[in-house]
């Protein structure tokens, strides 16, 4: 037990530093992938704000990084109507599709328009809302329309801000995924559990979700990567590449690995490219999503009742038997 400050005002202005400072740790780690501290500084740190908060618990605060933890044993999910319709993305397999994509685009939008190229990644569609700054909301897909609300488990995957850099209100919708390294560790934990194994990391983060005790949900060592704005409030990025920057500044981690394509020719380069490098990735993904990048195009071509028009994914062929086999074997 580290030496608690004795009176109130101390214990307050002490647990306001030490909350300030964890957080900042925990973003360069879980979000920034940059951490500027050894772990030892961080958990010293943590003991400390623990210590004041079992002192004087009232001190606790819901941006608190003991609230990491989580330990609240839910009954269920409720469930969440999404104001904005959560869609799917329309598929491509072939090269042929995706040029076809871009003769419809070009078409609609009666010019050529430069794409926003993002990898697809391979885990469960999240929406996240924060009033002033602070999560309030995260829920599930569902349908579209109807998802769960999963905001306490969410609550316990860090690379989630619990407060924004700014206190502004916003709805923003990425991916939760298991990084393959923790999907190997945790099927190897269960075998010799003699549990069921997961079939992928992207089962494995939607099981995880849907834990209803939250402190297996933050052993899970799931994260996350944003890449829509539902709910702009006072953001202003005009196109989908600036959004994923502004995505990043307010606070929320996004994929690096995103590039502008003036053509549908750049777009394909980009996928033969990462169709190469996937395996080297830690993380899963499953193809790549192209979307028109002005976002004033998006408002032309508009939403099917299924997909935006204005987008399409492009899936990797599945991997031949035997490269899934020696996966296997090399984790065993
Ligand atoms: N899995 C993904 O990495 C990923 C998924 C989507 C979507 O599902 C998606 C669905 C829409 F209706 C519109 C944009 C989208 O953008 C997306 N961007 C991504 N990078």
């Amino acid at each position: 037990m580290t030496q608690v400050p004795i009176t109130l005002a101390e214990a307050t202005e002490k647990a306001k530093e030490l909350r300030i400072q964890l957080n900042q740790y925990s973003h360069e780690y879980y979000v920034a992938d940059k951490p500027t501290v050894e772990d030892y500084v961080y958990d010293r740190l943590y003991q400390e704000l623990s210590d004041i908060e079992t002192e004087y618990p009232d001190l606790i605060t819901s941006d608190s990084p003991t609230q990491r933890v989580g330990g609240k044993i839910l009954q269920g999910f409720e469930k969440v109507t999404h104001e904005v319709q959560m869609y799917s993305l329309n598929d491509g397999f072939s090269k042929e599709d995706i040029y076809d994509f871009d003769e419809r685009v070009q078409k609609l939008a009666g010019k050529q328009v430069g794409y926003c190229c993002e990898l697809k990644i391979d885990g469960l569609a999240i929406s996240l809302k924060y009033e002033n700054g602070k999560f309030v909301q995260g829920a599930t897909r569902g349908d579209g329309t109807v998802g769960e609300n999963i905001t306490e488990n969410l609550k316990t995957v860090k690379s989630i801000p619990l407060e924004l850099k700014k206190p502004i209100s916003v709805e923003v919708r990425g991916e939760c995924y298991m990084p393959k390294q923790s999907f190997v560790n945790l099927n190897k934990e269960r075998e010799e559990a003699g549990q069921d194994v997961f079939a992928n990391p992207r089962n494995a983060a939607a099981g995880s979700l849907r834990q209803l005790d939250t402190s297996m949900v933050a052993k899970r060592n799931l994260s996350t990567f944003l890449y829509t704005v539902a709910d702009f409030g006072p953001m202003t990025a005009q196109t989908q590449f600036d959004a994923l920057n502004e995505l990043s500044e307010i606070g929320f981690r996004t994929n690096p690995e995103k590039k502008l394509c003036q053509n549908i020719d750049e777009v394909w380069a980009y996928i033969e490219e990462y169709h190469e490098k996937r395996s080297e990735l830690p993380y899963e993904i499953d193809g790549i999503v192209i979307k028109t990048n002005e976002f004033t195009i998006q408002d032309e071509l508009g939403f099917t009742v299924k997909a935006p028009r204005w987008a399409i994914a492009y899936k990797f062929p599945p991997e031949e038997a035997q490269t899934v086999v020696e996966e296997i074997e090399w984790t065993i």
